[in-house]
């Protein structure tokens, strides 16, 4: 559904470097990245502040023409042919709306069934399963001012969809949201993929969003892809561990367990780092041969280490 070829996007930009003079820079927003998504698949696109992600997405969409590489998108190569792309994809920009300001919201999708040419039985269809699965029935009448940011956000993920496109670009869709407005949008979006196979990339800060929808994930760094494959190969690739937490029967100095360490004492709990693809088995087994054992636990490593550990 998504191709991309050794894709570039230079920026030149002039800074001031004197009161009169300016100089010449490039920005290689993103430098040569390659992948492919097939249809159907839920994709997470993540990387530090400045990565390339958003620079990538408005290739994508056509908003940007590439420096140099191949794109194509449904078999369109989008900066060539953007309007009859944007009959085939959906996107959504947290940080900004697509609605009308001082609309209700039902207006402005009346303004896009327009746009878009949308039937009339598939934009009504469309409309129902988003006003049901996202609980817009109350909001529709409201003017888009005065809907709370995740009442616009859901706003816009339905207008996103009225015209049923396979693709669908996800930039920080849960930014700013509470923990039940993001729990909504993520629940909606799985059933979106799961009922009609939409093909999304999401791109995100919130580590908990690519944990809850995407098997797959591909990290950029400097305009450069760092990682792409599955989220158990990221810790991997992060050199993460996993940790024991061993509570004693009293205080006693750190224990000593080959291929451990020991990171932190509490009174007579003990926590041991040991390498996430490490059978915990035979460690698990010494500290109850020698040591006075009360309990232990297991802790999968946390994504957010393996992720920060990667982008420094
Ligand atoms: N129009 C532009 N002109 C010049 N430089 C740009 C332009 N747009 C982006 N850049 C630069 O390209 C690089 C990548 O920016 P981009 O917005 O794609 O990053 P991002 O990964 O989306 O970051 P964030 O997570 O902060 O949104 C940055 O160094 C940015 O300053």
């Amino acid at each position: 559904m998504i191709e991309v070829e050794d894709l570039e996007k230079v920026f030149v930009v002039r800074r001031r470097a004197g009161r009169l003079r300016r100089t010449k820079h490039e920005v290689r927003a993103v430098g040569g990245i390659s992948f492919a998504v097939p249809r159907g698949e839920v994709v997470g696109y993540i990387g530090p502040n400045g990565a390339g992600k958003s620079t990538t997405i408005k290739m994508l969409t056509g908003i940007l023409t590439p420096s140099s590489g191949r794109l194509r998108v449904a078999g369109i190569d989008p900066s060539r042919e953007r309007t009859r792309l944007a009959r085939r994809i959906g996107v959504v920009f947290g940080q900004r709306t697509t609605l009308w300001w001082d609309l209700p919201l039902l207006d402005s999708y009346r303004l896009m069934r327009r746009m878009y040419r949308i039937p009339d039985d598939r934009y009504r269809a469309n409309l129902e399963r988003c006003t049901e699965q996202l609980g817009l029935g109350e909001l529709l009448e409201v003017p888009v001012r005065q809907l709370s940011l995740g009442q616009r956000m859901r706003g816009d993920i339905a207008a996103a969809l009225l015209h049923d496109p396979e693709v669908l670009y996800l930039d920080e869709p849960t930014i700013g949201l509470d923990v039940l407005s993001k729990a909504k949008v993520r629940e909606f979006l799985r059933e979106l993929n799961a009922d009609r196979g939409t093909t999304v990339l999401l791109t995100t800060h919130d580590l908990s969003d690519i944990e809850q929808l995407c098997r797959r994930v591909m990290v950029i760094d400097h305009g450069r892809l760092m990682y792409d494959g599955g989220l158990d190969g990221l810790h991997a690739v992060g050199e993460s561990e996993r940790m024991l937490v061993v509570d004693l029967e009293r205080e006693l100095p750190p224990i000593d367990v080959a291929g451990c360490r020991t990171v932190r004492v509490e009174g007579p709990r003990q926590w041991l780092a040991f390498p996430a693809g490490a059978s915990a088995a035979p460690l698990v087994a010494e500290v109850a041969e020698r040591w006075p054992l009360v309990d232990l636990s297991v802790r999968e490593p946390d994504i957010e280490d393996v992720i920060a550990r990667m982008y420094a």
